[in-house]
């Protein structure tokens, strides 16, 4: 009675069904060949895909107290270093007491504060993007990586090359990409004892990668961690989220309380990167493709802010059709489409079909985003969707934020600061940018390629796009208006 899927093989089970990249695509197709919840599984390592919102909400969120554990991988977590990530700890004391942590920076109380944080690192990064509108990537990741580095650390990034912020790249590509690859299954998470293989044997290439990875990841956390500490010890340093804590007594009583400081920072900073640029990403490709809709999207905050003034977060509410391209962007990019496996620490049945201890559970965002009933034409970038009047109950289940956020005890807890952030980055391009396809030399239009090469992430690779401000005006609104100090 386990949940339909494709037939495996004999011991290897479904080892060909799976792909190296874009895994969503195929997981996709089995949702609409299966049904709800497709099992496969790979030398007997269970792997659950949960297609339909009732499925995850009922799973990961309302029998979370069993589907919130993170699968240990010796690789990974062992001999890479990782298993401190909040992102792979056990669900346990550890993982409470980190997620207590993020809530003090990151709840929903928390996020007015940042407003005027948020407004400087914006106009900083429009000023950055008129200069210089080809790096726009690297704006992006300065503009999330700056931002997190700010808040968690009191740490002002110089440069798009700063070496907080290239680290940051190089270690979540390297988790990405590399240590978590592939669902991160390495021969070594199937037999645990290979770990003890000496270095020079044949076949142990695994354990040199590991301990040179493990090196760089430890500099990660470690580094940021010591400009807190050295810059608190010469009292030249600038309020921040560890500071506030290593300055409370309170918070200092535990013993674990350094470590699971230092780890819980690490990894609201590591989270943030990929994840913003993403979803900027798509917002631009969308812009690309759908011209209309930045039209539409500029006519609305010309009409509502003006052309003599920034949008600030307080016009929110008046502009619905910049909220409804800010959540098509995150529906039709989906950052993260298979979500973070979770582990599911207890035999289990949901509608008479038995999901086995120790499955990895995958919640299949895409699928969920994609779902046709949920949302028409799913390929198809339509903020109108979003501006549908509709009962509570359907705006809930349309509401991408329920989705690409991930479920239950372990969603992310930044969503909060992404709501705002986001948006804020989102409704300022608007309003001072246009966005095209670049042209060749006979002025006919170059058409981006799309191409998806992370493992976890929807990131595109660097696509080429034209950025420009949308008049003189708006240049000297970027160049002249005051930083929100
Ligand atoms: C568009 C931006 C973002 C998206 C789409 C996103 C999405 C996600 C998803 C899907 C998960 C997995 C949740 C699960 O396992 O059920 C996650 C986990 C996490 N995210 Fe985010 N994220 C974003 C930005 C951020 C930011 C800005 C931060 C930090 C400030 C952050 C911190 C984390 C952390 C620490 C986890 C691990 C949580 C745990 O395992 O308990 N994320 N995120």
């Amino acid at each position: 009675s386990l949940p339909p899927g494709p037939k495996p093989i004999p011991v290897l089970g479904n080892v060909r069904d799976l792909t190296a990249k874009e895994l969503w695509l195929p997981a996709l197709q089995w949702a609409k060949d299966y049904g709800d919840v497709v099992y496969l599984h790979v030398l007997g390592q269970g792997l659950v895909f949960l297609n339909s919102p009732e499925a995850a909400f009922e799973l990961l969120d309302k029998r979370g107290g069993i589907y919130s554990d993170k699968p240990q991988l010796v690789m990974t977590g062992e001999l890479c270093g990782c298993k401190n990530m909040v992102a792979f700890t056990s669900y346990g004391d550890q993982s409470k007491r980190q997620r207590r942590l993020m809530h003090k920076a990151f709840g929903m109380q928390a996020i007015p504060a940042y407003y005027p944080l948020l407004q400087t690192e914006t106009l900083a990064f429009l000023r950055r993007l008129a200069a210089d509108p080809s790096k726009y990537e690297s704006h992006t990741r300065r503009y999330a990586g700056g931002l997190t580095l700010s808040v968690v650390y009191g740490y002002e990034a110089k440069s798009n090359e700063d070496r907080f912020l290239q680290l940051a790249e190089e270690c979540v590509d390297l988790l990405a990409n590399h240590i978590a690859s592939g669902g991160g299954i390495w021969p070594v998470d199937i037999i645990p004892a290979l770990q003890y293989l000496p270095d020079w044997v044949p076949g142990a290439g695994f354990k040199r990668k590991a301990r040179k990875w493990k090196a760089k990841m430890e500099e990660f956390v470690e580094k940021p961690y010591e400009f807190v500490k050295n810059s608190m010890t010469s009292g030249d340093y600038k309020p921040s989220f560890c500071s506030t804590l290593l300055e409370d007594e309170k918070s200092k009583g535990t013993e674990s309380f350094e470590f699971d400081l230092k780890w819980t920072a690490n990894s609201m900073y590591s989270a943030s990167g990929d994840t913003t640029i993403t979803t900027v990403c798509h917002f631009i490709m969308a812009m690309l493709s759908y011209p209309e809709v930045l039209m539409k999207a500029q006519k609305e905050i010309d009409n509502v802010v003006g052309t003599d003034r920034l949008p600030t977060i307080a016009d929110r509410d008046s502009l619905p059709y910049i909220q409804a391209v800010m959540s098509e962007s995150l529906r039709w990019g989906v950052p993260v489409p298979l979500n973070l496996p979770h582990r599911l620490m207890e035999d289990d049945v949901y509608k008479g079909m038995h999901i086995p201890k120790g499955s990895l559970v995958f919640g299949n965002i895409w699928a969920i985003t994609r779902d046709e009933r949920i949302y028409p034409d799913p390929e198809e970038f339509k903020p109108e969707r979003f501006l549908e009047e509709v009962d509570a109950e359907t705006a809930r289940r349309r509401d991408p934020k329920n989705y690409v956020f991930g479920f239950g005890r372990r969603r992310c807890p930044g969503a909060n600061l992404v709501d705002s952030s986001v948006w804020l980055l989102i409704a300022s391009i608007i309003a001072t940018m246009n966005i095209t396809n670049t042209v060749d030399e006979k002025g006919r239009t170059i058409e981006p390629k799309y191409v998806f090469d992370n493992f976890i992430f929807r990131t595109p690779n660097s696509f080429k796009c034209d950025i420009r401000p949308r008049s003189e005006k708006a240049l000297e609104l970027i160049r002249q208006s005051e930083f929100a100090y």
